[in-house]
């Protein structure tokens, strides 16, 4: 058994889907053709020759994603409670409302005591309460050299205070005074006030989502409410009359896969959506959809390819859209495609293949609600692929996959009508056309729930008190 197979074995279902393309069965050329794979002295056939002449390159999709957001029309931002900011993005720099701490503030519950020792531990006051200086209260007098007083954590140390020293490391004698039983530092556990900012600091760019940390800083540093872009509104359009809502497969009749994924997976994008609705394969229908719907965006799944009930590209046309990606060199899910529509505001059709939509997602959707949304893109990195990876001979793929150890692990069941491998996976890795050998270091798309397993910002400003 190899580490890796011990590592998984206990593991959280991750076992089965992991990749070990060594393992897998031999490809047959029809399994070749339905994940891209490279097959012996296969080039472009009619059809794929001639989607491929106006297919976009993979980088270049995302790129035009992304700047066809600019110019859309979008709502001005707006101040928002901190209880209802969450996921939203900051339309300015979130800038320190007060100095952080904003008083000198002890860091232990102990003694604060000024000069050398030993102290007179003075009697509590009754100002002070019963603990001697606690939490949230008024400023203490200065504390006089030679004398020490019981401070809580978190309440302001007096003035001329030198040091703190934790009770456990002090005790009194029978004359009153107090005695460290531990060298003292000048300064030691006292967080001096602005050590973490001081008043107008920036603490986060604009661009910044809004997370439950961020809710934190932004209480801690005196915000009630945040100025935050408006989320981008979305439709989307489930097309196709094989699609059941509930119970099992039956008569050629399957699960909608998409309904329940494509929804929450906008949401965790920043997008807020609108409705999700069923459409029937009818070219009338779709069209009322389309140009009926006020939202950012209109994302549809299905009907994008050139079947008898494809009717995205008709509609399209029809509707005075601007086709401004049709097609991606991208494996799964290359029929995808971005459109402006004569309101200006966009449509992203993305093919019915479940994973082959998940791709066009994050192809084409991702970066265009980004743009939209006024949101920061996250910094790309690449990692090293543990495995070898077949390319496509012409177009880029995408591949699920999980990080180990600093590696990325491609997985199983990354056909495009797969969810298996996807529904495990950590993102997907960008395998260039040709493929990629063990070690190559490969692009990577995080999936937003998914944590960055080999982060590597350093922790150098080491306070830890
Ligand atoms: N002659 C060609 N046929 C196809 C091509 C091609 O280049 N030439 N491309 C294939 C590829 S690749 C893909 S991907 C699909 C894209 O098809 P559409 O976007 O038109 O999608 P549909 O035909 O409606 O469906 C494809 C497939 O996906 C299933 N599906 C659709 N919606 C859902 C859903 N909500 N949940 C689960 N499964 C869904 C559908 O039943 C089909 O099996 O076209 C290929 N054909
Ligand atoms: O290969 Mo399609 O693009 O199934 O996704």
């Amino acid at each position: 058994m190899t580490a890796q197979d011990r590592e998984v074995d206990d593991s959280d279902g991750v076992d089965d889907v992991l990749a070990l393309f060594a393992r897998q069965p031999t490809a047959t050329p029809a399994d070749a053709r339905a994940t891209g794979a490279s097959t012996a002295g296969a080039g472009p056939a009619t059809d794929a020759g001639r989607h491929r002449a106006r297919a976009s390159s993979w980088a270049d999709a995302r790129t035009v994603a992304a700047r066809s957001g600019r110019g859309a029309p979008t709502a001005p931002a707006r101040r928002v409670p901190l209880d209802q900011a969450l996921g939203h993005v900051l339309a300015e720099p979130l800038a320190a409302l007060t100095d952080l701490p904003s008083f000198d503030t002890s860091a232990m519950d102990g003694w604060a005591v000024s000069g050398p020792g030993p102290w007179k531990a003075e009697p509590e006051q009754p100002a002070q309460g019963a603990g001697g200086i606690l939490a949230g209260h008024a400023p203490a007098a200065p504390l006089p050299d030679g004398t020490a007083v019981r401070i809580a954590t978190g309440a302001r140390v007096p003035p001329d205070t030198t040091a703190v020293i934790r009770s456990e490391h002090a005790r009194t004698d029978t004359t009153g005074h107090l005695h460290a039983e531990r060298p003292v530092v000048h300064g030691q556990d006292i967080r001096p006030r602005a050590q973490e900012c001081r008043s107008g600091d920036q603490l986060l760019p604009a661009g910044a989502m809004v997370t439950p940390a961020v809710l934190g800083l932004a209480a801690a540093a005196g915000y009630d409410e945040l100025l935050t872009a408006r989320r981008p509104t979305v439709d989307v359009l489930v097309l196709g009359d094989e699609l059941l809502v509930r119970g099992l497969p039956h008569d050629g009749l399957i699960r909608d896969a998409l309904g329940p994924m494509i929804a929450p997976w906008l949401r965790a994008l920043g997008a807020d959506v609108i409705d999700t609705r069923r459409v029937a394969d009818d070219a009338h229908a779709l069209y009322r959809a389309v140009t009926e719907s006020d939202a950012d965006l209109v994302l549809t799944t299905g009907g994008t390819a050139a079947g008898p009930v494809d009717h995205v590209h008709p509609v399209l046309a029809r509707a005075g859209a601007e086709l401004l990606v049709d097609g991606v060199a991208v494996r799964p899910g290359h029929p995808m495609l971005l459109a402006r529509l004569a309101s200006g505001r966009h449509l992203v059709g993305l093919p019915g293949n479940p994973l082959a939509a998940v791709s066009g997602l994050l192809t084409l959707a991702e970066p265009l609600l980004r743009t939209l949304g006024g949101r920061a893109s996250r910094p790309a990195y690449r990692a090293p692929v543990q495995d070898e990876v077949h390319g496509h001979p012409y177009d880029t793929r995408l591949v699920p996959f999980v990080h180990r150890e600093g590696r990325l692990v491609p997985l199983r069941y990354n056909g495009p009508a797969m969810l298996r491998g996807i529904a495990v996976a950590d993102g997907l890795a960008v395998v260039p056309p040709g493929g990629a050998r063990p070690g190559d270091a490969l692009d990577v798309l995080d999936l937003p729930w998914a944590a960055r397993a080999d982060a590597t910002a350093s922790l150098d400003d080491g306070c830890f008190t």
